[in-house]
C-alpha cells in the first residue's frame, strides 16, 4: 500500500483485528514497573511467571506532519499485577491542541483521564462506547473483565507522547481488584508527588 495515498483496509468489528498496520509493538510487564501501583508485585510475578506481554498495539503510521492522523487498534489483556488490572502507561500529548478519540470494540474496562490542574474522571470503555479527549488530558485504560479489551484510536500525527510525569507520579487513583469488583481508590504515588 502506498503510504501517500489513501488507506481502506478491512476490520474485524467482532474481534477486533485490522487486516494490515504498518507497527505492531507490545508492552511487556516490566515495562509497567514504574507505572505499577505496586512494583514489587511486578518483581514478584516476572519470578513467577516470567515477563509476559500486557498490552499489543497495531497501528498505521503517517507523516509527524499538521493535517495527518495516526490510527489503529490496541489489545489489553485481561490480569491483575497484584490487585491492579492491567493497564496501558498512560501519557499526555505533547501537543495540548491534539485531542483523540477511542472506540470500544471487545471487552470492558475503564479509562481514566486527568489533567495538570488535579482533575481526575473516568470513563466505562466498552464495545460500543465513544469517548472523545480534549488534548489536555492524560489517558489510560485499564481492563477489568476477563477477556481482551480491545479498542480503536485515532489521533493527529503531530500529538506526540509525554510519558515521564505519568511516570514519575501515576495518576490520581488506581483500579485494583478488591474482593473481585473493580475498586477506584487514591494513589498514594500521586499524593506524595503532588506535595514534593
Ligand atoms: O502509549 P500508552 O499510554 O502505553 O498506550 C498505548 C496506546 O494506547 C492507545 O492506543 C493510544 O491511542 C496510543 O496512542 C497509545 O500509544
Ligand atoms: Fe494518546
Amino acid at each position: 500500500m502506498n503510504k501517500n495515498e489513501f488507506i481502506s483496509i478491512k476490520f474485524d468489528l467482532v474481534n477486533g483485528l485490522i487486516q494490515w498496520y504498518t507497527r505492531k509493538y507490545h508492552i511487556k510487564l516490566s515495562e509497567l514497573r514504574d507505572y505499577a501501583y505496586d512494583s514489587n508485585e511486578v518483581d514478584k510475578l516476572i519470578m513467577e511467571k516470567g515477563d509476559y506481554v500486557i498490552y499489543e498495539v497495531y497501528e498505521i503510521e503517517r507523516p509527524v506532519v499538521e493535517g495527518e492522523m495516526i490510527f489503529g487498534v490496541t489489545r489489553i489483556f485481561p490480569g491483575v499485577i497484584g490487585q491492579e488490572y492491567n493497564f496501558t502507561r498512560g501519557h499526555y500529548h505533547v501537543n495540548k491542541m491534539a485531542g483523540e478519540i477511542y472506540v470500544g470494540i471487545k471487552g470492558c474496562g475503564l479509562m481514566l483521564l486527568q489533567d495538570l490542574q488535579g482533575n481526575f474522571f473516568t470513563e466505562v470503555l466498552e464495545r460500543g462506547s465513544l469517548i472523545y479527549i480534549p488534548g489536555k488530558y492524560a489517558h489510560r485504560v485499564v481492563n477489568t473483565c476477563d477477556e481482551d479489551l480491545v479498542f480503536l484510536f485515532a489521533y493527529p500525527a503531530i500529538a506526540g507522547h509525554d510519558y515521564e510525569l505519568i511516570k514519575k507520579c501515576g495518576f490520581k487513583k488506581v483500579v485494583l481488584n478488591i474482593e473481585g469488583k473493580p475498586t477506584i481508590i487514591d494513589n498514594p504515588k500521586y499524593n506524595k508527588c503532588k506535595q514534593s
